[in-house]
């Protein structure tokens, strides 16, 4: 294994003429990571993807991946599977068609046959893409991420439109890739996603990274929480606790386990019925919420 990361970022700065979109941008992904980058509306993900894909270039800053500047197409292209938001591959070729094209751009080999079954779609090879479904378009912009299973794979906002079931298969599909070894980099605005999943995240908001880390570095500055309805005739609860305008209990805690136990003890010893009880880890929803309050 080499040391050298997959994707290395110094100071990234991109200006789409007077405004400045990506500001001194920094970070890197390692070999066989999955780096989710998220962040709030045009806070400058897909510029920085775009970079790093080598379709733009930058204003200032550096980029590599494997050691190489992205715009050398010839040497870096062959090694990465791009998962965009649209393929755009034409509704007249059918789908084995379609993936054959994928192999004929990327220059690397794979079975026909073999990526219609990752992505589900080997009932299809002689369908029109014009013909497909939402989701059945999206599994086979999936294709491009899979074909002949590349070092480094983008995903961006895959899951959009897929049913739950198509969700799982990708999902376990991009866990296959993980276990080939390929490094993968997450865009998405589902959010629990990337918590599930994500070795680390970054969470771009104007132009810069508003936190970089593991999710439980992400989230450890914020308490969990535990929320739940009591009947109108209950005692004074054991915690302290505020109420939610629909009339839930909300405790914030850091020591959720701790907490959790006392109120369940206390619950159990006065025979209180804890209505609609949920208590969780802080959510990477709720670090979304805190940009621009800190
Ligand atoms: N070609 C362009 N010309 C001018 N401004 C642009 C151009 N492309 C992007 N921008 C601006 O740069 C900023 C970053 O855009 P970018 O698309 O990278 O954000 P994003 O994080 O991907 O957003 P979203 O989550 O909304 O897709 C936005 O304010 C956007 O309006």
């Amino acid at each position: 294994m080499s040391s050298t990361p997959v994707i290395d970022v110094e100071r990234l700065n991109l200006s789409y003429g007077d405004f400045h979109a990506v500001k001194d941008l920094s970070f890197q992904v390692a070999r066989g990571e999955f780096y989710a980058l998220l962040g709030t509306n045009g806070a400058g993900k897909t510029s920085t993807l775009e970079t790093i894909e080598g379709h733009r270039a930058a204003t200032s800053g550096r980029v590599r991946v494997f050691g190489h500047d992205p715009r050398d197409r010839a040497l870096v292209r062959p090694r990465m599977g791009i998962m965009l938001q649209e393929s755009g591959f034409s509704p007249d070729l059918t789908v084995g068609e379609s993936v054959r094209l994928i192999g004929r751009l990327t220059h690397r080999s794979d079975r026909i046959e073999r990526v219609l079954g990752v992505v589900d779609l080997a009932g299809k090879a002689t369908t029109k893409v014009s013909q497909l479904s939402g989701g059945e378009k999206r599994r086979l912009d999936f294709a491009t991420a899979v074909y002949g299973t590349p070092e480094l794979v983008f995903l961006d906002e895959p899951t959009t439109g897929l049913d739950i079931q198509s969700r799982d298969h990708l999902w376990d599909s991009v866990d296959r890739l993980r276990d080939e070894g390929s490094t993968i980099v997450l865009t998405t605005h589902y959010l629990e996603e990337a918590q599930q999943r994500a070795d680390r995240i970054g969470l771009m908001h104007q132009g810069s990274f508003h936190r970089e880390g593991t999710v439980s570095e992400l989230t450890r500055t914020l308490p969990s929480t535990i929320r739940f309805q009591l009947p109108a005739d209950a005692l004074p609860l054991p915690l302290p606790a505020t109420r939610e305008p629909e009339g839930t209990f909300l405790i914030e805690t850091f020591s959720l386990q701790k907490d959790l136990h006392t109120l369940l003890g206390w619950a159990q010893d006065h025979a209180v019925d804890l209505r609609d009880l949920q208590a969780g880890p802080t959510r990477l929803d709720d670090v979304f919420r805190s940009i621009g309050n800190d």
